[in-house]
């Protein structure tokens, strides 16, 4: 194969929201029969589907939006950590871990098993490890969960403080075949100049 590991979420019909928010749709505008020549299709979802990054106005109206964001951050190496069973997120429980070298980290929780339907718990991130990956010049973190902070949180500790610390944010990553290591990754999100965030195609290639 090409060597590009996809580590995003398929979009279609089947994938899950987040509850109440605009499910995925993706249908033809016209088929190639009613148009005489082409197949054109539209959809329609929220910008927080599947593997996405958030944007800072996501949770701060002030904050930057995608197309204001650095691509820089979404393009180079990238330690993948493996924390299956881990209850939260923090400076704890990635101690002991080798981090330098990488401006990108992504942990394997393995907490979102059944990916079929939203999660009804995640391990958060503990807002104490925005600091603490600031530190080690971490600017990207990816989770395979659906948020960083609880799922019934309103004041979003973790994704505010991860902002103010210059970390972004990846959410959605599919690692269930991924091992500990050292990649390439690629997650540009789209040019959705307005937007609070964006779904991405994000791909892990060993280096
Ligand atoms: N889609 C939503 C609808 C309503 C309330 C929150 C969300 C979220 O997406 C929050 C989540 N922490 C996220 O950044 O993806
Ligand atoms: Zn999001
Ligand atoms: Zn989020």
């Amino acid at each position: 194969m090409s060597g590009w590991i996809d580590i995003s979420q398929f979009l279609d019909e089947g994938v899950p929201v987040w509850p109440g928010d605009t499910p995925f749709s993706y249908r033809l505008t016209w088929t190639k029969e009613e148009s005489g020549s082409v197949n054109v299709g539209q959809v329609a979802m929220s910008t927080h589907t599947g593997t996405h990054i958030d944007a800072p106005f996501h949770f701060d109206e002030e904050g930057k939006r995608v197309g204001e964001l650095d691509l820089a951050v979404y393009a180079g190496p990238a330690k993948v950590l493996d924390r299956e069973g881990i209850g939260w997120i923090g400076p704890e429980t990635l101690a002991g871990e080798e981090i330098t070298g990488v401006e990108r980290i992504l942990i394997r929780t393995g907490a979102w098993k059944d990916r079929s339907r939203f999660p009804k718990a995640i391990p958060p991130v503990d807002p104490a490890l925005a600091p603490w990956l600031k530190q080690r010049g971490i600017r990207l973190l990816g989770l395979d969960l659906p948020s960083v902070d609880p799922l019934d949180s309103k004041d979003l500790p973790a994704h505010h403080a991860l902002a103010r610390h210059g970390v972004h944010i990846l959410e959605g990553v599919v690692l269930d075949e991924v091992q500990a290591g050292t990649y390439e990754l690629v997650a540009f999100p789209l040019p959705l100049k307005q937007a609070d965030g964006s779904p991405v195609r994000a791909a892990l290639r060993p280096l």
